[in-house]
This record gives C-alpha cells, structure tokens and sequence, in this order.
C-alpha cells in the first residue's frame, strides 16, 4: 500500500483538471490483481466495475496484463485502486508472475458453469501462495451467477473451499453486475484498515463485511 500518492495523473478514475498540482485526488492506493482461468470472465468483471458495461459477444482473450485505475471511497477514505487484469491461459503465466510480488489484494475467479475452472482453483491458490506476498487479501469468487440454467458448480462448493482457505466468497455476475462493487469496496476498506486504524475505529473483518453485504442469485436465496 502506498500512503503517500504523488501528483495526480491523468489516470482512469482521476479528475486532475479539477485538482491543483500535487494535490491528488485519493488518500491511499492499492494494487489489485484478477486472476483465475481464460474466461471465467476477469475482463468483463473490471469493465462492469470500472464502466458500468458489459462485453457480450465474442470472447477476446487477454494477452500478457492490462491494468485499471478506480478511486473508490470508504468510510471518508478515497482509495485507488490500481487494478491488473491478467491472461489466465497458461503460455502467460510467466508474465503475471512477475506481478504478483506488488499486489496486496487478489480476485480470484472461477466460472460457475465451467468445472475446470472450479477445481483449478487450488492451484491458483498454491501458486499465489509461491509467488505473492503471505499477507496478501486474497477473495474467491464464482462468477456467471445470472447463467443458472448452466450451473455445475453449487454455491455451497465455493463456501466449502474458501472456508477452507479462510478467504471471503461470494457469487458475482460481471454481466448483470451482482456483488461486482462490492468486491472492490470490501477489497478497499480491508486496505483501509490495514493502512492505519483509527483509535475510534472498530476493527474490520473481511469476511464478515462480505458475507453481510453480499447478494445471493435468486435461485439460491433461502433467506
Ligand atoms: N453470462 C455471463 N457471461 C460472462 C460473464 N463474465 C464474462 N462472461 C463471458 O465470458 C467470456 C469470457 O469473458 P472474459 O472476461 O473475456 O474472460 P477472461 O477471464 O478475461 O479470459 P482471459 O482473458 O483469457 O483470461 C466472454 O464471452 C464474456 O462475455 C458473466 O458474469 N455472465
Ligand atoms: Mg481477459
């Protein structure tokens, strides 16, 4: 996490022109990285949060890494959010690598209606376990919610696994946008808190933010 941002830039999310010189429009930054197999949907998932939009149509895969900057604001905090999307098939591995050492938060992601995606997930955590840093926010995901009529992969499942890892899950759809905010301000305010509590503040609990926050998709609410 960086503390002391430098000048604002004409990076997304920023409004310079309306900022004086030096005086950056956030408090603190993060960096964020999606991860998870080629098209569980990490693209579409940053764009609906960065744009408000979805990428129907034909499935452009990333190649190497891409990044985005979103400033969110928690709690009177504006945090920016430096957000790495990165290629999930496997000839691009040695790139995102190299990124993993910076982040202080990923996404992993799996597809709900995709198996494979599913139980690779364990290797994409073995993985980052190698390759990131140990006290990195790590949040599984199983996205493509709103595709019930697909489904292979129970919620339940994905409540099982991260619980065994002790990591915050939730269902999401970058299509419709469930949970898709919400991934990114939990992300936020668990950097927030790290950066420096408050003697007022409460403490923050990820796992307990998400799992009061979080949306369920119609056909598995039971609440
Ligand atoms: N129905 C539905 N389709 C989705 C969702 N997210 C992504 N898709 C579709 O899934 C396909 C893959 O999405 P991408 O976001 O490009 O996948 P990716 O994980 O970035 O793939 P790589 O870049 O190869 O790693 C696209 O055809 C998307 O339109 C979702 O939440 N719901
Ligand atoms: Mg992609």
């Amino acid at each position: 996490m960086t503390g002391t941002p430098g000048a604002a830039t004409t990076g997304d999310g920023e409004a310079p022109e309306r900022s004086p010189p030096c005086s950056p429009n956030y408090d603190l930054t993060g960096k964020v990285m999606l991860l998870g197999d080629s098209g569980v949907g990490k693209t579409c998932f940053l764009i609906q949060f960065k744009d408000g939009a979805f990428l129907s149509g034909t499935f452009i895969a990333t190649v190497g890494i891409d990044f985005r900057n979103k400033v969110v604001t928690v709690d009177g905090t504006r945090v920016k959010l430096q957000i790495w999307d990165t290629a999930g098939q496997e000839r691009f591995r040695s790139v995102t690598h190299a990124y993993y050492r910076d982040a202080q938060a990923l996404l992993l992601l799996y597809d709900i209606t995709n198996k494979s995606s599913f139980d690779n997930i364990r290797a994409w955590l073995t993985e980052i376990h190698e390759y990131a840093q140990r006290d990195v926010v790590i949040m599984l995901l199983g996205n493509k919610a709103d595709v019930s009529s697909e489904r292979v992969i129970r919620s339940e499942d994905g409540e099982m696994l991260a619980r065994e890892y002790g990591v915050p899950f939730m269902e999401t759809s970058a299509k419709t946008g469930m949970n898709v905010e919400l991934a990114f301000l939990a992300i936020a305010k668990e950097l927030k808190y790290r950066a420096g509590r408050q003697p007022d503040e409460p403490s923050f609990q990820i796992r307990d933010y998400v799992e009061s926050q979080k949306k369920r998709p119609s056909c598995c609410s039971f609440v």
